[in-house]
């Protein structure tokens, strides 16, 4: 179970301090998926960072099975990190490599290169109907690609706890479908899954909702 407890970030720009997120709190089970809806700049994305241990908050804490992410030492923090898959709303890739060889850096990463998981990944590329691309290079693909390729990669090691940025934007309607899916599987095996969205057809898949508003949360529904 993932736990976040009076959760507030500011980010400091030139001397000025800007409000991220202020005093979220909320709980994320194992086989259910959470959606933290809200428009733009309301500290969705913040808030995901903050979670998946890639920005400490100013206030507040992170608990992964009763664990404060943010008081252990980094060595604790990378072990945790393998069972962590994070896609980020503008994904990056090391663009000297494929598509594929970046989807095969991230099982590297998580200790998880091997023909098991290396089989995931392809039968996720598939899927999400990305299997053409995976020898092409990132840029010499699109937008909608690319977000796919982040999810696969995300994905790919089979990690406990799955969090994705905005997942469905850029998606043709047939490919986010099948994403919700994929969604629905790994919400069957246990996975902890949070999303972030504006984007109402995640409403349907939504086991607890949580709506922020420019910083600050406003409703919470389970
Ligand atoms: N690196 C940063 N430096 C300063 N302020 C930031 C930074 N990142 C985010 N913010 C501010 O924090 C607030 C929350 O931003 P965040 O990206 O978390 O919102 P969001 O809900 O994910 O928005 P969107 O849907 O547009 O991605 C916004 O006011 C934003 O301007």
């Amino acid at each position: 179970m993932i736990k976040v407890e009076n959760l507030s970030i500011l980010y400091r720009v030139n001397g000025r301090e800007f409000l991220g997120l202020k005093n979220f709190s909320g709980e994320f089970m194992e086989g259910e998926i959470g959606v933290i809806f809200g428009p733009s700049g309301s500290g969705k994305t913040s808030l995901l960072l903050s979670i998946g241990t890639l920005l400490r908050p100013a206030e507040g804490r992170v608990l992964y099975d009763g664990v404060d992410v943010y008081s252990l030492l980094e060595k604790k923090v990378r072990e945790l990190r393998k069972n962590l898959g994070i896609s980020f709303q503008e994904p990056t890739f090391v663009n000297v490599l494929s598509v594929w060889e970046n989807i095969e850096l991230g099982l590297y990463a998580s200790g998880r290169l091997n023909e098991e998981f290396k089989k995931r990944a392809r039968e996720l590329a598939e899927t999400l109907g990305i299997a053409q691309i995976l020898n092409k290079k990132p840029n010499e693909i699109s937008g909608g690609e690319a977000r796919r390729a982040a999810i696969v990669r995300a994905l790919a090691h089979d990690p406990r706890t799955i969090l994705l940025d905005e997942p469905t934007a850029y998606l043709d309607a047939g490919s986010a479908e099948k994403l919700i899916e994929i969604l629905r599987e790994e919400r069957e095996r246990g996975k902890i899954l949070i999303l972030t969205t504006h984007d109402p057809v995640l409403e349907k898949v939504a086991d607890r909702r949580f709506t922020l508003q420019y910083g600050m949360p406003v409703g919470t529904e389970t």
